[in-house]
């Protein structure tokens, strides 16, 4: 008998702000990858664009409101369990302040200290791009 891998396609935010801060959301503890930190976003669902999941995502889990963004990276990755490919997008434009709108912790994050932070696996790519991108 064979099962098949779950696929998911990603809208994901990378979220910085005037501060040169980024905007981090911990994934609950029952979640997959949960207790790592991660860039706010969620699945895309069939009948919408990433960019509306984007749109749709980052309002629901983090209050903001995205006026544009731009595409950033494009990242397959797979888990044991699931997987995953995430669509990145930058977003500078944006407007609302961020609040965990589904009782996880948020933190804005200066580019310097994101190193310091415990992500999903899939994630050391963007944080290798975000640092080379910003002249860290
Ligand atoms: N949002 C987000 N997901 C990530 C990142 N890195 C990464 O591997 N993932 C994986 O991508 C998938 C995203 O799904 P999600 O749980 O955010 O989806 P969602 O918001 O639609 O959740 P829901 O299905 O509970 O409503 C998870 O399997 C998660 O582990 C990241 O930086 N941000
Ligand atoms: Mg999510």
């Amino acid at each position: 008998m064979t099962k098949l891998t779950k696929r998911v396609h990603v809208a994901v935010g990378v979220i910085l702000n005037n501060n040169k801060q980024i905007l981090l959301a911990k994934r609950h503890g029952h979640l997959h990858q949960g207790g790592k930190w991660e860039f706010p976003g969620g699945k895309v669902e069939s009948d919408e664009t990433v960019t509306q999941a984007l749109i749709r995502e980052l309002k629901e889990e983090v209050n903001i409101t995205v006026n544009s963004s731009a595409p950033f990276m494009d990242i397959s990755h797979n888990y044991p369990d699931k997987h995953v490919r995430l669509d990145i997008h930058l977003v500078t434009d944006f407007s609302g302040e961020a609040k965990g709108m589904e009782q996880q912790q948020i933190e804005w994050v200066s580019l310097q200290q994101l190193a310091d932070y415990d992500f999903p696996e899939a994630n050391k790519p963007i944080l290798n791009r975000i640092l080379a991108e910003f002249e860290i």
